[in-house]
């Protein structure tokens, strides 16, 4: 192989799977290349026919290989892979095997259940924002959204432009969750034919779809995790507690009273089935007027009740870890798929969520209380 042919495969090696998040060069996806009298030539093999990232991957390692010096003409010829070629790369993504659920018992990643006792208080926008914040200060995240209420997590993260949420790719019984934002999401919304579908979900059917999410979609090594579940969590606390020993559990709560006190019994619930409470979040606190006064539409302290009650018998306090104001911007950000934390971080929500993002990341998971998975006699 010549110097420049050997540059030009160097770089177009180096070209990221916008999809699976490593090299073309790892992923076995750089073909034949070759360079003489300054034209380029090379193969590109994607995963399978019709790959939502085919036009991004070409653009991207003709641009690479012709950055490298020498080079004036680059021809990319996309081809895909064989099933061989194919299942080599899956070995290669999921060396324990597949059906393995990755963020089980001695995970590195830290797993983080957000939870609410009732609908509407701002789950879900939290969960994305909070990602999205996460994924921006550089950690790796990703998302599963198994709210079957309203799995509003990919339109949340631009996934949904059209309001339908974008398809995962499959890689034979992989799935290849869809990046927003710079996290990889993954939605009960992506697998229903329409809205209403899921909505009946009894739960078995819930804990079985969160199981399969947890073996058969490609996250890759993580550094966060982020569950945005129904509310309430009764049905699937369960299912957390057993594949997710290692899950903290964030509660989200208004100001208002009704909110809290079903707020306290969904960490009650968690706690029963072994999961830790990493805090609480005050959500739609006062909003501020032009005139700079405050409005409390859903009234104050409902997080203290929680943080207060949930910190009863336990060695150490349960604190408010953010308080996040009612914001328009917020809400705009989540109608139009463009976290506020990315988009406007002077915004005091915005700044609340970066804030908390930031204590999440710099407090280390809580090993206090951690489930052993020893079942006493
Ligand atoms: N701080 C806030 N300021 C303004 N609007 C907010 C705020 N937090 C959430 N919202 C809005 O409130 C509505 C409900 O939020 P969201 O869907 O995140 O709640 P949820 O708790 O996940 O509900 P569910 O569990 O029913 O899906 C959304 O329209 C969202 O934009």
């Amino acid at each position: 192989m010549t110097n420049l042919s050997h540059a030009v495969r160097e770089a177009a090696g180096s070209v990221i799977d916008p999809e699976l998040r490593r090299s073309l060069a790892e992923l076995g996806m750089i073909g034949a290349v070759s360079a003489e009298n300054g034209v380029a030539q090379v193969e590109v093999r994607l995963t399978i026919a019709g790959c939502p990232a085919a036009q991004k991957i070409e653009s991207d390692v003709r641009a690479a290989a012709a950055s490298v010096s020498g080079v004036t003409e680059v021809a990319v010829d996309v081809q895909v892979m064989t099933a061989e070629q194919r299942a080599e790369l899956l070995a290669h993504l999921r060396p324990g095997g597949p059906k393995q659920n990755p963020f089980g018992p001695g995970t590195l990643t830290r797993v983080i259940a957000v939870t609410s006792g009732k609908g509407g208080v701002g789950k879900s926008t939290l969960t994305a924002n909070l990602a999205a914040s996460l994924a921006h200060q550089g950690f790796r995240v990703g998302i599963l959204d198994a709210d079957v209420y309203g799995f509003s997590i990919p339109a949340l993260m631009g996934l949904a432009p059209d309001g339908v949420a974008a398809k995962p790719t499959r890689l034979d019984d992989m799935i290849v969750p869809p990046v927003g934002h710079d996290v990889k999401v993954i939605s009960i919304g992506m697998f229903v034919e329409n809205a209403n579908a899921a909505v009946a979900w009894r739960g078995p059917m819930l804990q079985r779809t969160i199981t399969q999410f947890l073996t058969d979609v490609y996250f890759g090594d993580l550094d966060f995790l982020l569950l945005d579940l129904p509310p309430g969590t009764g049905d699937v606390a369960i299912t957390v507690g057993q594949q997710l020993p290692n899950a903290e559990v964030l509660v989200v709560t208004t100001g208002q009273s009704a909110a809290s006190e079903v707020a306290v019994r969904a960490g009650v619930v968690a706690r029963q089935t072994g999961q830790r409470i990493l805090g609480v979040v005050e959500n739609m606190g006062p909003l501020v007027l032009q005139d700079g006064s405050a409005i409390a539409l859903f009234g104050q302290g409902g997080a203290d009740t929680v943080a207060h009650e949930l910190s009863i018998g336990q060695d150490k306090a349960v604190e408010v870890l953010a308080r996040i104001p009612l914001s328009l911007g917020l809400r705009e950000g989540g109608d139009q798929g463009t976290p506020i934390v990315l988009s406007h971080p002077a915004d005091p929500a915005a700044h609340a969520i970066n804030e908390l993002a930031r204590v999440i990341a710099h407090s280390g998971p809580s090993r206090a209380g951690i489930n052993l998975g020893i079942s006493p006699a």
